[in-house]
Formats: C-alpha cells, sequence, structure tokens
C-alpha cells in the first residue's frame, strides 16, 4: 500500500497472508469459515507450491493472539484467469479445517447484488504489500482509503484504454494506491467487499493507471459451486 497508514490492529479480522516459506506474497480474506478468497495471479511465482494462510495478524513477525497460520487443502483458480491478462483473476483456497473465528478472525461479506459501485464512493483496501517505490515491505498491516472511479474514465486511452471490462473496477491511483503484495486483498465499501486487488499494469501511484479490482458480484455463481462442491 503506497500512502497509506498502519492500520489500527484487527480492526479488518477478515484479512489473510498468503505465504511461502514464511514470506508473505499476496493478500487474501475470509468469505467462510474454510475458504479464502484471492487473486489467480498471486500462484504465477509459486512453481506449483501450495499457500499456507496466515489469519487474526496484525505483525507478519511478532507473536500476536489469534494469530494462526493455516494450511491450504485446495487452491482452486478461476477456470479464465490467465497470465496474458487480467480477467477473472480470483483464488479460492479451502483451508485445511476450518477457522478459528473470533475476535481477531472474522468473515467478511461480499456483494452478491451484480451493480456497479457508485463513482466517488469512498472504499477502503489493505495488505501487507509494498510501502514504497524503493518496494519497503512492511511488516505490519496498512490500509488506504479510495474513491471509485467510474469504468469510462478507467478506459480512457490515457489511462487503461478499453482493457477494463464490466467484471472490473477502479479506484484513483494519485500518490496512494495498491501495490505489489496487496493482490487478492478486497476492496471493502460499506462494509462489503465489493472487489479483488489484481496487479493490472503493474504500476503503483501513477494517476494515469488507475488501480484496478475484480469485481465479486458477477462471479458469485462461480463462488458458490466451488464452496458447495468440496463441502465437507
Ligand atoms: C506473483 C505476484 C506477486 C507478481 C506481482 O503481482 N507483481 C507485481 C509487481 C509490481 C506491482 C504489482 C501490483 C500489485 C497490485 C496492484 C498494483 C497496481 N496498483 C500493482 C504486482
Amino acid at each position: 500500500i503506497l500512502g497509506g497508514r498502519k492500520a489500527d490492529p484487527h480492526v479488518m479480522p477478515y484479512m489473510a497472508s498468503l505465504q511461502l516459506d514464511g514470506q508473505h506474497v499476496c493478500g487474501g480474506f475470509l468469505i467462510a469459515e474454510q475458504w479464502v478468497l484471492s487473486a489467480a495471479h498471486c500462484t504465477e511465482e509459486t512453481d506449483g507450491k501450495i499457500f499456507q494462510v496466515l489469519l487474526g495478524a496484525h505483525s507478519l513477525t511478532k507473536p500476536e493472539p489469534h494469530k494462526r497460520l493455516y494450511r491450504v487443502r485446495a487452491q482452486i483458480p478461476h477456470p479464465g484467469s490467465n497470465i496474458h491478462n487480467n480477467k477473472d483473476d480470483l483464488l479460492l483456497l479451502q483451508l485445511e479445517e476450518k477457522a478459528e473465528l473470533n475476535e481477531h478472525v472474522q468473515v467478511l461479506p461480499f456483494q452478491r447484488e451484480d451493480r456497479d459501485v457508485a463513482a466517488d464512493t469512498v472504499c477502503k483496501v489493505a495488505g501487507w504489500g509494498t510501502t514504497s517505490h524503493s518496494g519497503h515491505r512492511p511488516d505490519e498491516l496498512h490500509s488506504l482509503e479510495r474513491p471509485v472511479i467510474s469504468r469510462d474514465v478507467c478506459n480512457h486511452r490515457t489511462r487503461h484504454d478499453h482493457t477494463i471490462t464490466e467484471k472490473m473496477m477502479c479506484t484513483d491511483s494519485r500518490k496512494k494506491d495498491t501495490c505489489k503484495g496487496d493482490s487478492g486483498g478486497p476492496l471493502v465499501c460499506n462494509g462489503v467487499a465489493e472487489g479483488v486487488v489484481t496487479a493490472g499494469s503493474r504500476v503503483c501511484g501513477n494517476y494515469k493507471k488507475p488501480a484496478i479490482y475484480t469485481r465479486i458480484a458477477p462471479y458469485v455463481a462461480w463462488i458458490d459451486s466451488v464452496m458447495a462442491s468440496a463441502a465437507g
């Protein structure tokens, strides 16, 4: 997160850190007791290794009550996701067991109605992604509030030039933006997850490249069917 602030501890108890060999790779969030939603492109540099999911954390390294690392039983990328574009950039992770819910570990509801969030709506995004252009990786969760920008503005030829589909949304990226390692985290508007951070043009803090999110509502059927099929 560029230009954000250290989050107040445990005000986002749904946040997950997707880790490989104890290293934070991407964000994610708890959508059910045994399921985390993240971004498919987070598996790009993992050559088939399975993530572990850290829940209940504020600091990535310090011991904290309710902080717990979960093994993953299944990692299911959306069938339409690919490395060439940002389409269908979603990843479902089934935990080995149901997460123990408490004040520091909670499920975040996601939007089920497929209707665009109005432009200028201020939403919140959080993550352990880089906090500087030099690539500083924070130990503590950072958060940021950003206004939604319309798809028409985001699709302008000087911005993302008509690559933003109706299954994506954008927020302003001038100075304050998502960055490497924030992918997979939720964009929360009025207490509901509306989007999932995607890397897009993989630049950060440049107003000409607004932050892009995969909208969740268009994928409700897929999310529900995967969770139902693997249930039990
Ligand atoms: C395996 C993955 C971690 C590879 C990857 O995602 N790299 C990477 C590099 C630079 C910027 C970003 C990035 C992420 C989220 C939002 C944005 C744009 N605001 C950029 C992402």
